[in-house]
């Protein structure tokens, strides 16, 4: 393995796709070849011209193609350039604006003000690039973990037996053999050499949900003079896709670079849905760009309607508006969200982007599969029923024989859980089921078909054809016009009768009773007939013979009924959307704790339009019988409510809904394609770990919350103090500079707020931010803080009694400074948790924070930067008054709470709609 890394990081450095000094010189000549020019090649064509075959690459060889072509990696996974970055930081949208102001400020020739707005612009931008850069590492150490195996077939030297074996996707060269199935990432473009019922989702690619059908064996010449598009060529499959259903042995024809997906410079990322975390931002810009602009012309206006004042206003105005954007938010959320992420890291939990932390802590509606998450998946065989309800052990047979056939003859072999399970109780059967041995052909489980098929021979009749079918009840019965009639197993009686109406309702109700009792069911049908040369096919499965009913006891995951108490305490609804019966999900639903309710069967959703939809899915909990789709829909409908709706699954049959989610969770055991989309990985007990996650990002959630609520709420009582001052003051209540440092001191001490814990439980859970709650907010509170500053002015105004204009001027302008930044320190210790007991003490850089706020208000005015501010020492008078001030606003601040809280305001009731 080291050597293979060697190679791979050598031909990395040298940044070529090959080198003349290493290995194997036939190696070298091997290149990817282009998906377009592999699709009219025929199969031989390409296995030649990759020199490879049917029996796979030698590890040697692959060893020496890794060498010349180099990792099976995208470009795009390499992190932006630093200019790249600076570009990103300077198009966010309050940078901007910043230089914006900066620019009509230094038209106006305040070049004081141009420089602050200069170096508040390079801090951000620094901090930001700083921030994001370490994301990107974070990121990229957790792709690696994240990113999956593909199953490969290779041979150790000539001669031997070519083994099938799971390496990292980086390993795969051109002209190595694949093994896919359902649910793997196709992990480079691909030419298939053979397939059963080969179905891939290429939306990431195409944008196209519905599963395109694949097909190996459609050489060129075959196909006519009308040729598809690339991405629709039947004998491809391309990087980036994934398996929907079905398996299929490829030739891999190009891999990294090579690829489809990297030339057309499309990145996997691109298209995603916008999440919880995404809607927050954007309505939370567009209420900051709000305040600025009426900030702007309330300034403007005020000063020119009652102090007569006109162009000279602007470098204040344009000051002013600068304090009002909180230009440290994209610093202090990408603080927030590293330290969560690094802490969900530490307790085994992959973050797989830091904004998936806001949107788990957002989350409101946890949507969850049912095996393997209110269920073990540890799944026994419990009751093995003839259609007249009584126990059968040919039925067993029967279906071991299924999934044995699956078993040997899938390519590559897929076993789930169901199958396991039959296997291990035929395993006590004498004999074990013979038929087996003489399999046929698979047509392979899907997920929506809900059926899987094997053919074989001799069984039946002599020399004939018997399909061997199981799966989900109704989807067998669909199929079936006959039932077998046993005598209880005691005998060999093979009579069957016709399926009347009468036999269904009686099926149903045994379906009905083995259900409730919390078993797992499938049927079992057979279909006998004479000996084809053709394959057989989904159409086949049609005129069943139905033999019986096995049931399966799965029990509930030991941690999953605290789990969801603790979910529920954190205000987090748990709704199950389940492929399967739903007596059985009923049952699995209420030994862990969830009242299930009425369930409701997603065929039935169909008819309904997606507003329907959203109505039925806000008040309901299960939903079974769900095909992929309609997971996804559920999904979609829930989100349409103003919903953050997290996904947990594991399956293939989960990756749309996954990918429709705010927020995709996955086990590590789950199938690789689910894990490449899913943002959260989990280890451990799946909703244990979900809810022990929980506080973690529900504390990061409120660290920005409480940082905007400050912030805002400061700046906001600033802009109402300026122009109640503009209205009796002759000159301006401070000068442009000291608002721009003094807004620079307060951001400094907010960066603190991102090392804060607050509380989270209770009447302090955090909801998603919205922009309403958020202005009302800081409306409230910041009419408090200009309280404040009204009152130091009179106080100021007493004081200049007899003093000379300049000096009166300074008075002003240095007592409000000091008031202003003691109020900010006092606003961020009292507001920074939510009001109610326990309360937390402040965490040592929140309070050191604060310590130096207090400090620079008091001591700068006496320093010579403070002076050269123009600002100058206070009389003594003045600090007894300050102190009562104080104290009167930290009453007004409790009391404004209070009656927030007894209101029911933004703190503790969470939003149900957040704005878009
Ligand atoms: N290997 C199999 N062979 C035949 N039928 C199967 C097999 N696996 C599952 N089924 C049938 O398909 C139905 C749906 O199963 P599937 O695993 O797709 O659903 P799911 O949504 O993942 O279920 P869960 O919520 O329990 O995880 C099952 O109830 C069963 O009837
Ligand atoms: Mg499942």
């Amino acid at each position: 393995m080291a050597g293979l890394s060697e190679a791979s990081e050598a031909a990395r450095d040298r940044g070529q796709p090959r080198h003349p000094d290493h290995g194997d010189h036939a190696e070298q000549d091997v290149v990817c070849i282009p998906p377009a020019v592999a699709a009219d090649l025929t199969e031989l064509q390409v296995l030649r011209r990759l020199r490879s075959g049917p029996r796979g690459l030698l590890e040697d060889q692959a060893h020496h193609r890794l060498m010349a072509c180099g990792e099976n990696v995208l470009a795009t996974v390499e992190p932006p350039s630093w200019s790249r970055r600076l570009g990103r930081a300077l198009r966010d949208p309050f940078t901007l604006v910043l230089c914006f102001l900066a620019v009509i400020s230094a038209a106006n020739g305040a070049r004081q003000g141009t420089a602050v707005i200069a170096v508040l612009v390079a801090v951000s931008c620094a901090l930001r690039m700083a921030g994001e850069s370490r994301a990107d590492q974070d990121a990229a150490a957790l792709r690696d973990i994240a990113c999956g195996t593909a199953t490969v077939v290779r041979r150790t030297v000539d001669g031997s037996a070519p083994t099938a074996r799971e390496v990292p996707l980086g390993e795969l060269v051109p002209g190595d053999l694949v093994r896919l199935t359902a649910g793997d990432l196709v992990p480079a473009d691909l030419r298939l050499l053979r397939s059963v019922g080969l179905t891939v989702d290429q939306a990431p690619l195409t944008g196209e949900s519905a599963p395109v059908p694949k097909q190996a064996g459609s050489d060129p010449q075959s196909r006519g003079d009308r040729r598809p598009a690339l991405l629709d060529q039947p004998q491809l499959c391309f990087l980036g896709s994934r398996v929907a259903a079905g398996t299929a042995t490829a030739v891999v024809v190009a891999t990294g670079r090579g690829t489809h997906l990297a030339t057309a410079h499309r990145h996997l990322e691109r298209g995603r849905r916008a999440t919880a975390f995404d809607r927050t931002t954007r309505s939370v810009a567009r209420l900051l760009i709000r305040f600025m602009l009426a900030s702007l012309t309330l300034v403007l206006a005020a000063g020119t309607l009652l102090g007569g004042r006109g162009w000279e206003l602007v470098p204040f105005a344009i000051a002013v508006a600068v304090g009002l954007t909180p230009e440290m938010l994209p610093v202090v959320v990408t603080t927030v969200l590293a330290r969560g992420v690094a802490e969900l890291r530490r307790r085994r939990v992959v973050v797989k982007r830091q904004r998936s932390l806001y949107d788990l802590g957002a989350m409101d509606v946890l949507c969850v599969d049912k095996t393997g998450t209110l269920t073990g998946d540890r799944l026994t065989v419990h009751s093995t029923l003839d259609p007249q309800g009584r126990s059968d052990p040919r039925v067993l047979r029967w279906a071991a024989t299924n999934s044995l056939v699956c078993l040997q003859l899938g390519d590559p072999p897929v076993l789930d859980s169901l199958d396991q399970a039959l296997l291990e109780a035929a395993d006590q059967l004498e004999p074990f089921p013979a038929t087996a041995t003489a399999g046929l052909q698979v047509i392979p489980f899907d997920p929506v078909r809900r059926l899987a098929t094997a053919v074989v021979r001799g069984s039946g009749r002599p020399g004939g054809h018997t399909l061997v079918v199981k799966g989900g009840v109704e989807d067998v019965l669909d199929r079936c016009t006959r039932l077998t009639v046993s005598d209880g197993g005691n005998g060999d009686s093979n009579d069957t009768l016709p399926l009347d109406a009468d036999q269904r309702t009686r099926i149903h109700r045994l379906v009905r009773r083995q259900a409730a009792d919390g078993q797992r069911l499938l049927a079992v049908a057979v279909a006998h007939g004479p000996a084809r040369g053709l394959r057989y096919t989904e159409r086949d499965e049609h005129d069943l013979t139905l033999v019986g009913l096995v049931g399966f006891r799965d029990e509930p995951e030991p941690s999953a009924g605290d789990a969801v108490a603790a979910l529920r305490a954190n205000g987090v609804t748990v709704k199950v959307i389940t492929g399967d019966h739903p007596e059985t999900a009923v049952r699995a639903c209420t030994d862990v704790g969830i009242r299930p309710g009425r369930p409701v069967l997603a065929p039935d959703l169909d008819r309904l339009d997606d507003a329907a939809l959203a109505r039925l899915a806000a008040t309901t909990t299960l939903f079974a019988r769900a095909t992929p789709a309609h997971k996804a829909r559920i999904v979609r409908a829930l989100r349409s409510t103003g919903r953050t709706v997290g996904f947990l699954g594991d399956g293939a049959n989960d990756i749309a809904a996954l990918r429709a989610a705010d927020l995709g969770i996955c086990p590590h055991t789950a199938v690789d394609a689910a894990r490449e989309h899913a943002d959260i990985l989990l280890t451990g007990s799946d909703l244990a770990a979900v809810s022990r996650s929980l506080p973690t990002a529900r504390r990061s959630l409120a660290g920005i919350g409480n940082y905007l609520r400050t912030t805002l709420s400061a700046n906001v009582g600033n802009v109402i103090t300026m122009l109640a001052a503009g209205a009796f003051l002759p000159f301006l209540p401070m000068l442009p500079a000291q608002v721009l440092v003094q807004n620079l001191c307060f951001d400094a001490a907010q960066l603190s707020l991102a090392f804060d814990r607050p509380l989270t439980t209770g009447a302090h859970r955090p909801g998603p931010l919205d922009a309403r709650g958020l202005a009302r907010y800081a409306l409230c509170f910041g009419l408090v803080n200009a309280a404040a500053d009204l009152a130091t002015f009179a106080v100021l105004g007493h004081l200049a009694h007899g003093l000379s204009a300049p000096r009166t001027q300074v008075l002003f302008h240095t007592g409000w400074f000091t008031e202003n930044l003691i109020t900010q320190a006092v606003t961020i210790h009292i507001l920074r948790s939510p009001g109610g007991r326990p309360r937390l003490p402040a965490p040592w850089p929140v309070r050191a924070g604060n310590g130096a706020l207090v400090a620079v208000g008091l001591l700068l005015p006496l320093t010579p930067p403070g002076r050269s501010l123009g600002m100058g020492a206070l009389p003594l008078a003045y600090y007894p008054l300050l102190t009562a001030i104080l104290g009167g606003y930290v009453l007004a601040l409790f009391a404004a709470r209070a009656i927030r809280r007894r209101r029911g305001g933004a703190v503790r009731r969470r939003p149900q709609i957040t704005q878009r």
